[in-house]
């Protein structure tokens, strides 16, 4: 294995607490990110994903425990630090819709632009790197308001790619994307994690797709997280306590959910 591709930890948490205050959501957590995987995070409405997320960007503080990021406690970082990092796609993100999809992206450049925003060589050339990543150059004039779901979320993606952190969390990114558009962004994501060995973690209800495309899933389930590749999770009986059993199923020879 050569230096380029040697996997190496990018996230790791010890022993950790999530919740909020009155409210224990799940306890002695144990999950690990590596670089170039991609990984989903899945469990019932309700579950906890978007908790578990939101502590692990360092934007809820955990209950208990700790979680490193490249071997330094994030509570160690502020949040220019971190910045450097992390970076996030929220499906409900707030921006000015009458950005153009090059001004958007370049909104990824933030933690690097001097105090008066402007942006360098370096911050152009790392913009257009991510339109071409996501293949949406064509559109750079293009305003945000015009775009279809789908296309926003590659936009949303290209920002996130030229912020140039290891790690990217998305929440629920095929959210309002069709069948055909939903496989797309998985198909996405992961040429992304190969592509520039990133590590994605991302929130879905698409559990058949993510068992397909997803190096790694973490089940968020009755309070406990745990972390699997999806062979190992198919074979663990999870999946089929996971629902009601009185509408679904999952049938492991198939490695899908079924209607009853
Ligand atoms: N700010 C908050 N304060 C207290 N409880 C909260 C807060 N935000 C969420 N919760 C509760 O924490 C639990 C987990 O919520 P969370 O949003 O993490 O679930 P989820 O798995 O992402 O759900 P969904 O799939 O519906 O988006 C829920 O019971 C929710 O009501």
């Amino acid at each position: 294995m050569n230096i380029e591709t040697e996997i190496k930890s990018i996230l790791k948490t010890h022993q950790l607490d999530i919740g909020y205050a009155n409210k224990l959501i799940a306890k002695n957590i144990s999950v690990e990110i590596n670089t170039g995987n991609l990984i989903a995070v899945i469990g019932v409405n309700g579950s906890g994903k978007s908790t578990l997320l939101k502590t692990l960007t360092g934007d809820l503080s955990p209950k208990k425990g700790e979680i490193y990021l490249q071997q330094k406690n994030i509570t160690e970082l502020n949040t220019a630090q971190l910045s450097h990092f992390i970076s996030v796609v929220l499906t409900d993100t707030q921006f000015s819709h009458n950005l153009n999809v090059e001004e958007l992206v370049a909104l990824g450049r933030q933690p690097y632009t001097n105090w008066l925003g402007q942006l360098s060589k370096n911050d152009k050339l790392e913009i257009n790197k991510a339109l071409q990543l996501l293949e949406i150059e064509e559109k750079s004039l293009s305003k945000c308001s015009d775009l279809s779901d789908g296309q926003l979320q590659k936009v949303l993606l290209a920002r996130a790619i030229a912020q140039n952190t290891p790690l990217i969390f998305l929440d629920e990114p095929t959210t309002h994307l069709d069948l055909y558009h939903k496989i797309f962004v998985f198909k996405l994501l992961k040429k992304l994690t190969r592509q520039t060995e990133k590590a994605i973690v991302f929130a879905t209800h698409e559990i058949n797709l993510a068992l397909q495309l997803c190096d790694q899933i973490i089940l968020v389930n009755k309070g406990e997280i745990i972390q699997k590749t999806p062979e190992e999770l198919i074979k663990s009986n999870l999946l089929q306590e996971l629902f009601p059993k009185d509408l679904v199923a999952f049938d492991a020879s198939s490695k899908s959910f079924r209607v009853l």
